[in-house]
């Protein structure tokens, strides 16, 4: 394999920031507490119900950063992402051993080329996160999650990722939770529908943890989020 797609090894594409106490400390799941944006924003997005955080502060610092679009992919089209992605996820095994990782029970891949209509999706997902012209990381990153599986509190590489990080949900809702490094009270939960997609920019990107929650404790503004397996499906920009 080619040197970049050494480097995108998940050791590398990941650095968990310092000897994380994070995942020991993660505020609870919610309860009715949760705030959330007020409407009238001129998004196209109903960030309202997927956007959830610890204090009115901390919803305006990620404002603009921190992006949901529901129903992103119709369900042809997840089926046919599906379809391309299955046949080399299951010649791999899920891994569980390893608990200094990032993430817990999964099996990834990087893809290169695509069929027609899978680049037509990812031409969106671009067109919707980043600039005309931004160099982008050329390998999609596909990351499939077991039922069991979770993703806990880091960062993104700095010296592999850029400013943006952009995500397909498919398979299942999720509860992406991003916990500020500065103040660990500051909090932000993002609800991933099935068919979504998330994008991570700038601050909520770099001074954010971000992490995905496990079954258990899978709630989003004091409702329950059951977790399936979840097929994520990533682009992301190269560093300046
Ligand atoms: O599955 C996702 O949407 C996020 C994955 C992630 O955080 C990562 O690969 O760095
Ligand atoms: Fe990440
Ligand atoms: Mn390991």
């Amino acid at each position: 394999m080619s040197l970049l797609l050494t480097v995108l090894k998940r050791v590398n594409l990941i650095s968990l920031p310092r000897p994380s106490p994070h995942h020991c400390s993660v505020p609870r799941p919610l309860e009715a507490s949760g705030l959330a944006w007020e409407g009238g924003r001129d998004s196209s997005v109903d960030d309202r119900r997927l956007v959830s955080g610890s204090s009115p502060d901390v919803l305006e610092k990620v404002r603009g950063q921190v992006e949901v679009s529901e129903n992103f992919l119709t369900e042809a089209e997840e089926r046919a992402l599906l379809q391309e992605l299955e046949p080399g996820l299951r010649k791999k095994r899920y891994e569980f051993d390893h608990w200094d990782d990032a993430i817990h029970g999964y099996r990834e891949t990087e893809r290169v080329q695509w069929t027609e209509g899978s680049w037509a999706v990812l031409r969106r997902v671009r067109q919707a996160a980043f600039p005309a012209g931004e160099p982008l990381l050329g390998p999609v990153h596909v990351l499939d999650l077991d039922r069991t599986g979770f993703i806990k509190p880091h960062i993104d590489s700095v010296k592999f990722c850029g400013s943006t990080i952009a995500g397909l949900s498919l398979l299942s809702d999720s509860v992406m939770r991003l916990v500020s490094e500065q103040d660990m009270a500051d909090w932000v939960d993002l609800l991933l529908p099935r068919r979504s997609l998330y994008i991570l920019r700038d601050s909520a990107r770099y001074s954010f943890t971000h992490q995905v929650l496990r079954d258990e404790e899978s709630f989003f503004a004091g409702r329950r989020v059951p977790r399936d397996r979840r097929i994520s499906v990533i682009c992301r920009n190269l560093p300046a």
